[in-house]
């Protein structure tokens, strides 16, 4: 699968909802209850970061769930993307790129969502095949105003911004014409896990699906 097919799916899944939850989850017997409850509010691609032990075991587990697209995050060695392909996930998030990566991804044929935080990232990302991107991390790098400044030089490129986004500024990356799509941890608090909340999460996850404008 070439950079070019791997990101002409990746915005096929960029499209699918405004926001992707980024899940860090502790317990992968959440896994489940919390895909069914993400999926029932109205987002169907899952984003679960390989930061902690049970990521693995969750995305096998949330994969089941019908309806759920479910993906690796936090991915930055081709170890990561072994590891996600065959946990079951069905395509890879990096807060980068590197040659590597990109070669991993290929070899594999998973679909990779490359994160770029400067008009020179971006720039190289399309010449390596990639034209939809992380744009990360979002807030602390100049939130939609710098993203708003980089449609002009760059707009063939597609961004789904993540760090620092929420339910109060998704409307203003979301209403740019170079976003497709927000990506954030808010949907999943840890604590709402914790406590086996899942119509609490089912219910930020149904505000989060009406986000676009
Ligand atoms: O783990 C990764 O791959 C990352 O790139 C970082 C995450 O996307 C952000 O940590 C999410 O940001 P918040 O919504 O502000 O919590």
């Amino acid at each position: 699968m070439t950079p070019q097919s791997q990101s002409a799916r990746i915005r096929e899944i960029c499209a699918m909802a405004p926001v992707i939850p980024v899940i860090v989850i502790k317990d992968a017997a959440w896994a489940e209850p919390l895909a069914r409850s993400l999926v029932a509010g109205g987002l169907a691609v899952l984003e679960v970061t390989l930061r902690t032990p049970a990521a693995l075991e969750a995305i096998t587990a949330m994969a089941r769930v019908e309806g759920a697209i479910v993906g690796a995050g936090t991915v930055i060695t081709s170890q990561d993307v072994h590891r996600a392909q065959a946990a079951g996930a069905r395509f890879a998030v990096s807060p980068g790129l590197t040659d590597t990566l990109a070669d991993a991804c290929e070899d594999c044929a998973l679909p990779l969502l490359p994160g770029a935080a400067t008009a020179s990232e971006a720039m190289q990302a399309v010449e390596a095949g990639f034209d939809t991107l992380k744009f990360f991390p979002a807030g602390p790098a100049g939130g939609p105003a710098y993203l708003k400044a980089l449609a002009g030089p760059l707009p063939g490129i597609r961004f789904c911004p993540t760090g620092g986004v929420s339910a109060a500024n998704a409307p203003e990356y979301l209403a740019l014409p170079n976003v497709l799509c927000v990506g954030g941890s808010w949907i999943a608090p840890e604590e709402m896990m914790r406590q086996g909340d899942w119509s609490g999460i089912e219910a930020l996850a149904r505000q989060a699906a009406g986000l676009r404008p």
